[in-house]
């Protein structure tokens, strides 16, 4: 059974956790550790903690302290390329091992935190990550939770992990500037260098740029001849929009087998288009690119290059906070 006493009743005995202390002089962190014997000189430190009385003796049958409660699920919360730490406060901090998108399972991770006991925080799901970056972090809110909330989350977890890292792959990238004032030397193509930059963040080995002007058969003709060449991506760039000469759209869905979605709501970056041709995806990157920092097509590049199998509903969730 567990009690309470005085702290100076305590000699002798184990602490039954760690015990924090936050310092005016910025220090934050465990002071003693779980299974510490009270010493009598400990009995100031712990009061300046505010620790005038303190638990001893055993958890009873049906609980489960804080340590196991959040180490008994730690592997099963976690799929690939994650870290986790000892257990410190109670807690786990998951990290990263590697450069790739974060991928969360937000149903388990409601059904996790719904369960009563447990508090498991993340970052957002599918942002950019690198190795050793927090991921996550969790533990149970009071000293011990009972038995039966330990189950339910291994029978949640029966479904597969909360969290993955799907590591940046190396993929096979062509790229297609379009637009005939482009073409025909009118103006100054802007899209290489913006392209170049986005894509030096990735692990890809390009083919090669083609510029070529608002013909639709010359568009999927050379996106065949990258596809011969085994890419992996064909961005696209020009011609996304409204006008009679906007026909890159019209070119990625006749090139592409599955069409995934032309316009999504996010701004700036309206126009992005997606489709799919067995392994190769192909993106239509809006103009917005040239002249804003950030825009849809830096959110769902490293998706691309994560391997992630994208889908129409990954583009309609991004309404709400889509106005970047
Ligand atoms: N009435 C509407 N106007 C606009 C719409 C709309 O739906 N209705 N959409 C807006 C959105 S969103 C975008 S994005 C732009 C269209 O962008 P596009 O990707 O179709 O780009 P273009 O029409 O080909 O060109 C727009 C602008 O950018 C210059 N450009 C294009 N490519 C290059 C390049 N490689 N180097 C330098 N400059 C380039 C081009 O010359 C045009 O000035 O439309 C909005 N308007
Ligand atoms: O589709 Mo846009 O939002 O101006 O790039």
């Amino acid at each position: 059974m567990i009690k309470k006493i005085r702290v100076e009743d305590a000699i002798g005995l184990p602490l039954l956790h760690d015990f924090t202390a936050i310092m005016t002089d910025g220090f934050k962190g465990v002071k003693f550790k779980r299974d510490h014997i009270v010493r009598e000189e400990d009995i100031d430190e712990l009061k300046n903690i505010g620790k005038d009385h303190i638990y001893v003796g055993e958890l009873e049958k049906g609980q489960v302290h804080e340590v196991d409660a959040i180490d008994e699920i730690s592997s099963l919360l976690v799929g690939e390329n994650i870290n986790i730490s000892d257990i410190s406060e109670g807690k786990i901090t998951l990290t990263s091992k590697v450069r790739g998108v974060f991928v969360i399972n937000r149903k388990l991770l409601r059904a996790i935190n719904e369960i009563g006991d447990y508090t498991i925080s993340s970052k957002r799901s599918y942002i950019s990550v690198n190795p050793d970056d927090k991921l996550a972090g969790g533990r149970i809110v009071p000293l011990w939770t009972e038995r039966w909330q330990v189950e339910k989350a291994k029978e949640i977890l029966k479904e597969g992990p909360v969290f993955e890292v799907k590591e940046f792959k190396k993929l096979k990238v062509g790229c297609i500037i379009t637009g005939d004032e482009v073409y025909y030397g009118r103006i100054k193509d802007a899209f290489k260098p913006v392209l170049e930059e986005k894509l030096s963040n990735f692990p890809s080995e390009l083919l090669a740029y083609t510029f070529l002007p608002d013909d639709e058969e010359k568009l999927v003709e050379t996106y065949k001849t990258y596809k011969k060449m085994g890419a992996d991506l064909v961005i696209f760039t020009g011609g996304m929009s409204v006008d009679p000469d906007d026909i890159t759209p019209s070119a990625i869905r006749r090139a592409g087998s599955e069409f995934i979605i032309q316009g999504i709501p996010m701004q700036p970056g309206n126009m992005l288009t997606l489709a799919r041709d067995g392994k190769t995806y192909l993106m239509g990157v809006p103009g917005a690119s040239i002249h804003c920092k950030i825009t849809s097509f830096d959110y769902f590049l490293p998706r691309v290059f994560a391997g992630l199998d994208l889908k129409k509903e990954d583009f309609l969730e991004m309404a709400e906070g889509g106005l970047l």
